[in-house]
């Protein structure tokens, strides 16, 4: 289906590498020329769109590959609609929405499969902790036989058949270097390199940034880790505990990953301690069976966030009772102000505190430095360890390759907060960064699918116009 669309100049490319060095550096200047050729080609074609009866709705996006300005060694693509960079769930979103309405697109993935967080750096007994209702992509529910809190292998099998649904095909192994809109031609340029080391520039009029809240691992420095000499991963890498059986395991942070992987080497008879250096907010995944997200999103309809999170601290209290005595300070700021404002989310506890309680996680404060098979502790307490899991966070990497300073901050989110962030200038946009999961993320997608359609096809609809009143014009003569 897609061969039609995809125009390979070979010709052009091939005549082009013959040329000898010399002559290479005078066709530089042509190859301007040739660029706004190509985009002059792109344009008739998209103009042209009604004279292709046989178009399927979910038609690929037109892309035209020509001979580039770097010596030839990449290869250019215009892209007939937006790139999107990230085949996660937020890209996968903003995609269906394009499919839905017509709007061809391209996905560049740097993994060799969709959702590569999920499918790769996830540990093997993780479940959603948010209900399924609030898990869902847009025009594509979970199906009807999925428990309440799908488990990950059922969360991934439901974004495959997501992307099959909406035949979105990404670009997998092309990781994206560098994107700036160029101010002369008005669009966005975005290299990417695969691993065989082979480039591509694309060219487009809009670009998606949906590369994720967690798209790198944040490793902290810790004095004398390198002296520890035993195993140190990132939780990335923590897929289950069975090769941990009767080890030492030191846990460094209590988020959701410290505390969920604590208590998976609990059930694979480890011995966790974990590192709780500040302050965190445990609730109940849920109060009265009704889950405490839902719980909570329903009370923010009517109550003011303060209020709400008085009662959430109230209802986890008399649920969990005092976990301070356990080591786990809560924070000063409420537990939903301090998402909002920090982006921290709350522990939903899925029964790690059960073993805090028992003493088969022990809770310990922050590292002072490391040293053979050993970790000292803030309070001086010295401990043995055998491995160490750095549950210590992500980041987002969007600074590392977008050149773009005014929508995007330093910390690789958008500056503008929420509802503000999904929309830059010049056709740039950022689905995913509202640090409200999945159903901000889906939020994000539908507003940024019907914007750019809403441009697309007024685009399409002048181009329309014009070619009837340039028939009368012919006619008349
Ligand atoms: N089942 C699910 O749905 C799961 C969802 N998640 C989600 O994934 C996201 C990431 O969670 P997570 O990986 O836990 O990351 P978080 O950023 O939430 O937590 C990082 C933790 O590491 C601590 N930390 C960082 N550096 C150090 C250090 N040098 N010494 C000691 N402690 C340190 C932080 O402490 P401090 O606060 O003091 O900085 C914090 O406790 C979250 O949104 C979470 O909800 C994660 C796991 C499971
Ligand atoms: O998992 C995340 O990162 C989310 O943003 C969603 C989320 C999980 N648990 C929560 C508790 C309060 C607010 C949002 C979340």
């Amino acid at each position: 289906m897609s061969h039609r669309y995809f125009l390979y100049l070979k010709p052009l490319q091939s005549t082009i590498s013959l040329i000898p060095n010399k002559l290479q550096q005078l066709s530089l200047s042509l190859s301007y020329n040739i660029f706004f050729l190509a985009l002059k080609f792109a344009n008739s074609c998209k103009q042209n769109q009604e004279s292709y009866p046989s178009e399927p709705t979910f038609s690929t996006a037109r892309m035209f590959s020509f001979a580039d300005t770097d010596m030839f060694s990449r290869r250019c693509v215009w892209v007939n609609g937006p790139v999107i960079v990230g085949a996660g769930p937020s890209g996968l979103a903003v995609a269906a929405g394009l499919r839905e309405q017509g709007v061809p697109f391209v996905v560049l993935e740097r993994a060799d499969c969709i959702a590569s967080l999920w499918q790769k750096r996830t540990y093997d007994r993780l479940k959603l902790h948010l209900p399924k209702q609030f898990c869902q992509l847009p025009k594509f529910p979970f199906p009807d036989h999925y428990p309440e809190y799908p488990t990950k292998r059922q969360f991934i099998e439901y974004l495959e058949s997501y992307a099959r649904h909406f035949d979105i095909n990404p670009q997998f192994n092309e990781c994206v270097q560098s994107a700036k809109y160029d101010q002369v031609c008005r669009l966005w340029r975005v290299k990417t390199v695969s691993p065989d080391g082979s480039e591509v520039e694309y060219i487009c009029q809009w670009l998606v940034v949906a590369t994720g809240e967690n798209a790198e691992r944040v490793v902290p420095e810790i004095d004398g880790l390198k002296e520890f000499g035993g195993e140190v991963i990132h939780a990335c890498d923590y897929k289950s505990g069975e090769n941990y059986k009767g080890k030492k395991v030191l846990v460094v942070g209590c988020g959701n990953s410290g505390m969920e992987v604590s208590l998976d080497l609990c059930n694979h008879e480890a011995k966790p301690a974990m590192v709780v250096r500040s302050s965190v907010h445990v609730l109940p995944r849920e109060i009265f069976g009704k889950s405490t997200f839902e719980l909570a999103m329903f009370m923010l309809k009517w109550l003011p966030l303060w209020l709400v999170d008085k009662i959430m601290l109230v209802l986890a209290w008399m649920i969990l009772g005092n976990i301070q005595k356990y080591g786990l300070k809560r924070p000063s700021t409420g537990p939903l102000e301090l998402k909002n404002t920090q982006g921290k989310t709350p522990v939903l506890d899925i029964g790690a505190l059960e073993k805090i309680r028992s003493r088969e996680i022990q809770v310990v404060p922050g590292i002072r430095r490391f040293s053979c098979g050993m970790v000292e502790l803030v309070n001086g307490e010295k401990l043995e360890i055998d491995s160490v899991v750095l549950a210590t966070g992500y980041r987002s990497n969007v600074p590392y390759w977008l050149q773009e300073t005014e929508f995007f901050s330093k910390n690789g989110f958008p500056n503008a907060p929420f509802p503000n962030g999904w929309k830059g200038k010049a056709g740039l946009y950022a689905v995913g960064f509202t640090r409200r999961g999945l159903s901000g993320a889906s939020a994000d997608a539908m507003k940024i699918s019907q914007d750019i359609a809403k441009v697309w096809k007024d685009d399409l609809k002048q181009k329309k116009q014009k070619v009837p009143t340039h028939r009368r014009c012919i006619s008349t003569f």
